[in-house]
């Protein structure tokens, strides 16, 4: 742990039934730096993002936020810390795009602290922030993937913590959406942790966490783990790298190995 670190992870580690999920990652993320977990299916990230949301516990190891040990935080506590955009977030109710919206405020009111207007403008804000600020009256169900997503994200904006998770967020996204989140999550000044699948967006961090079998297999900048021999480990693909023409972020070639 150092002193100026936000998220601190120490050995740890998830087993269930004997199976090992999450094995031994250590981390230090300092504020405002955007780590990418990559990994395939069934590698860990899920895992971890939950462990790091404290919504399962680790079975060894120790997660600190802000220097507070997790273990000792209650849950409103950590949902002062860290918002999670989860994979499959669903709900049963029937709520409309502000009401989900207006949970993210959850963790901040009481008895003695209702519903004021910096919580209106926090939920305004968030909802323009994603572009749902016309859709607040629509309900829920009648969302498509897409508008899902971009809701959820907006509940954890307006929950605005110093942590934010997101797994897989570009998901059901179309390119246009896809690359105005990548923007934003950018422009955010939170710490944030971001599982994703496309070698091309993980480019966009400032570090990355490459997992297969639930261990650590390099971390470090994009351009020194994003690489064709460390994708080809953990993917099983023939992996190429190609400088873009115009100058950008390289580009990625995959071909299977069979
Ligand atoms: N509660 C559980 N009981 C048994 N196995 C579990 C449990 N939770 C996760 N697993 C298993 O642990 C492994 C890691 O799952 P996890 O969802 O963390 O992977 P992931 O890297 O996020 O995968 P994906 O890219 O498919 O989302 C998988 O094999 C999964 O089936």
């Amino acid at each position: 742990m150092t002193s100026t670190s936000v998220l601190d992870l120490t050995g740890v580690s998830r087993t269930v039934n004997g199976k090992i999920i999450v094995s031994d990652i250590d981390l230090s993320l300092k504020p405002g730096e955007t780590l990418g977990l990559i990994g395939p299916n069934g590698s860990g990230k899920s895992t971890l993002l939950n462990m790091i949301a404290g919504l399962v516990r680790p079975s060894r190891g120790e997660i600190n936020i802000c220097g507070h040990s997790m273990a000792h935080m209650r849950r409103r506590k950590i949902a002062r810390h860290i918002a999670f955009v989860a994979q499959q977030a669903d709900t049963g109710e029937r709520i409309t795009v502000r009401d989900a919206v207006e949970l993210g405020r959850t963790p901040w009111l009481s008895a003695l602290r209702p519903w004021g207007p910096e919580d209106d403008e926090a939920v305004a804000q968030a909802l323009g922030v994603v572009g749902m600020q016309t859709m607040v009256c629509r309900d829920w169900s009648s969302l498509s993937g897409g508008e899902r997503q971009r809701v959820q994200i907006a509940r954890a904006l307006a929950q605005a913590t110093p942590i934010l998770l997101l797994d897989e967020p570009t998901n059901h996204l179309d390119i246009h959406h896809q690359i105005a989140i990548l923007d934003l999550v950018e422009r955010l000044p939170a710490t944030i942790v971001i599982a994703l699948h496309d070698m091309h967006h993980a480019l966009r961090c400032d570090r990355i966490l490459a997992m297969k079998n639930g261990r650590c297999i390099a971390l470090g900048p994009p351009l020194e783990v994003l690489t064709p021999e460390i994708i080809g480990e953990i993917f099983a693909v023939e992996a190429m790298r190609i400088p873009d023409p115009a100058g950008g972020r390289p580009l990625f070639s995959f071909r299977s190995l069979t």
